[in-house]
C-alpha cells in the first residue's frame, strides 16, 4: 500500500506506519482485518480513483449467514467505519443518511457494490426496508453541531429512534442505539459505570443532544419491554480518528489541525477537565460485539486512558512538532469536568476492550489528516 511506503517526518509515525501486521478485530467474531486493509478505505489516494472499479474484496458468506444490515447514520464519521467493517465481512448494507454532518465521500468506495445501498433519508421520516439488523447512529455529535439546531437534534434523537424502534418492530430486527457517555452528563460519580444515573442540566445548551438520547434509551427500552423487540445499547465515550470532520470542532480534530497548521491550539477554559479518547477502530469492534452478543443492558464503549485537556494539547503539540502556542478561551457552558469509562461490563459480557493505545490513534489520525491536507481535501 502506497502510504505505508511514505516516510512520515515524526519518528512516532514512522514506527507505526511501518507495522504492516498491525490487525484490528476479534477473530472469533470475525471483525478481524488488517489495518492496512481499513486504511486502503479512507487515506486518500493521489490522482483519480474509478470508484466503481475499485471496490475492496468483501468476505464471501453463504445467502442463509449474509445478514441485511440497516445503518441509520453511515455516511457519518463512526457509521462509516462500521459500514466499511459489515461490508468486508460480507454483509448486504444500506446506509440511511441525510448528509447534514455525514458525507459521501466517507462512504463512496462503496457505491456501485452489489452488497451495497445509499439512501439519502433523515430518520426523522419513515423508512421502510426490509433488514436483520439495524444501527441508529443517526445524530449530530459534535457539541457545535449539535448545538446548531437544538430543536433538531432533540426530534433526531426521539422521533428518528422511534421510527427506528418502530422498523425494528415491523420487521422482527435486532436495533442498536449509539447512546453516549454525554447521558452521565457532569458526572459526580469516576470513573462512571452504567448504574449511574448521571447529572445532566435539562435546560443547558447541551440538553438537546443529552437529553434527546436518555430519551432515546428510555424509548428503546419500552419497545423492548411493551413490543419484545430486540434491543442494544452502546454509551460511546470520546472517538477519535480519521474521517471526522475537519470542521467537527471535537478536540481531536481541533487540536490535530491546529497542530499540523502551526496556529494556536485552543484549549476551552483552565484544561483541568478530562476525557478518555478511544480510537473508532476499537469502537467498531465493540459496536460488532455487542450487536452480535447477548447483553442487553447499557453497555459502556470507552477507552480508560483519561487525560486533562491541557496535558492532550501538550501531547498534540509534542508529538506533531510545530511551533504552535497553547492558548486558554473562554471555557464553555456545562462541560463535564470529568469523564472516563468504567468498562467491566463489556470486558465480561462482551469480551471486548481497546486494543489502541491514544498514542497509537493520535500518530494514524495525525497520518490522515496530514494526508488530507497533501492531497488538497483541506487547507
Ligand atoms: O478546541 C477545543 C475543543 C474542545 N475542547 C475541550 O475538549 C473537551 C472535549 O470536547 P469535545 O467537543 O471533543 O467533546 P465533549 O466531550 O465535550 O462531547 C463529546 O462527548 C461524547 C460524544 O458523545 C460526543 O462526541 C461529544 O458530545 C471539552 O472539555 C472541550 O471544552 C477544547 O479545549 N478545545
Amino acid at each position: 500500500m502506497a502510504n505505508e511506503k511514505r516516510v512520515p517526518s515524526s519518528s512516532f509515525l514512522i514506527a507505526a506506519y511501518t507495522t504492516p501486521s498491525l490487525n484490528v478485530g476479534n477473530e472469533a467474531q470475525g471483525t478481524n482485518f488488517p489495518l492496512s486493509l481499513l486504511r486502503s478505505l479512507y487515506l486518500p489516494s493521489s490522482g483519480h480513483v474509478d470508484v466503481a472499479a475499485a471496490h475492496a474484496a468483501v468476505r464471501k458468506l453463504p445467502d442463509v449467514k449474509r445478514k441485511r444490515i440497516l445503518v441509520a447514520g453511515g455516511a457519518g464519521f463512526v457509521g462509516s467505519h462500521l459500514v466499511d467493517r459489515l461490508m468486508l465481512m460480507g454483509y448486504e448494507v444500506i446506509v440511511a443518511d441525510n448528509l447534514f454532518t455525514g458525507s459521501k465521500r466517507n462512504i463512496e468506495h462503496w457505491i456501485g457494490h452489489p452488497h451495497f445501498e445509499f439512501i439519502r433519508h433523515d430518520v426523522v421520516d419513515p423508512l421502510m426496508v426490509e433488514v436483520d439488523q439495524i444501527y441508529n447512529l443517526a445524530c449530530p455529535a459534535s457539541p457545535p453541531h449539535y448545538q446548531l439546531n437544538p430543536v433538531k437534534t432533540v426530534k433526531t434523537s426521539v422521533m428518528g429512534t422511534i421510527n427506528m424502534l418502530g422498523l425494528a418492530k415491523r420487521v422482527k430486527a435486532r436495533f442498536l442505539l449509539t447512546s453516549t457517555s454525554e447521558i452521565y452528563g457532569d458526572p459526580l460519580e469516576h470513573p462512571q459505570k452504567e448504574s449511574y444515573w448521571g447529572n445532566v442540566n435539562p435546560i443547558g445548551p447541551r440538553a438537546c443532544y443529552d437529553e434527546g438520547k436518555r430519551v432515546a434509551e428510555t424509548l428503546t427500552y419500552a419497545y423492548r419491554q411493551q413490543n419484545g423487540v430486540e434491543v442494544r445499547v452502546a454509551r460511546i465515550f470520546n472517538t477519535f480518528g480519521p474521517r471526522m470532520n475537519a470542521a467537527d470542532g471535537r478536540v481531536v480534530s481541533n487540536f490535530v489541525l491546529q497542530a499540523l497548521s502551526g496556529k494556536d491550539i485552543t484549549v476551552y477554559g483552565d484544561g483541568t477537565q478530562t476525557r478518555s479518547f478511544q480510537y473508532v477502530h476499537d469502537l467498531v469492534d465493540g459496536l460488532v460485539a455487542l450487536m452480535e452478543g447477548e447483553c442487553s443492558e447499557p453497555v459502556n464503549l470507552g477507552n480508560p486512558e483519561e487525560y486533562t485537556i491541557q496535558t492532550f494539547a501538550e501531547i498534540a503539540r509534542n508529538l506533531i512538532g510545530r511551533e504552535s502556542r497553547i492558548v486558554n478561551l473562554p471555557a464553555t457552558q456545562d462541560d463535564p469536568k470529568q469523564r472516563r469509562p468504567d468498562i467491566s461490563r463489556a470486558k465480561e459480557e462482551l469480551r471486548w476492550e481497546p486494543r489502541f493505545s491514544v498514542k497509537q490513534g493520535i500518530e494514524e489520525t495525525v497520518e490522515y489528516f496530514r494526508m488530507l491536507k497533501e492531497a488538497g481535501y483541506i487547507k
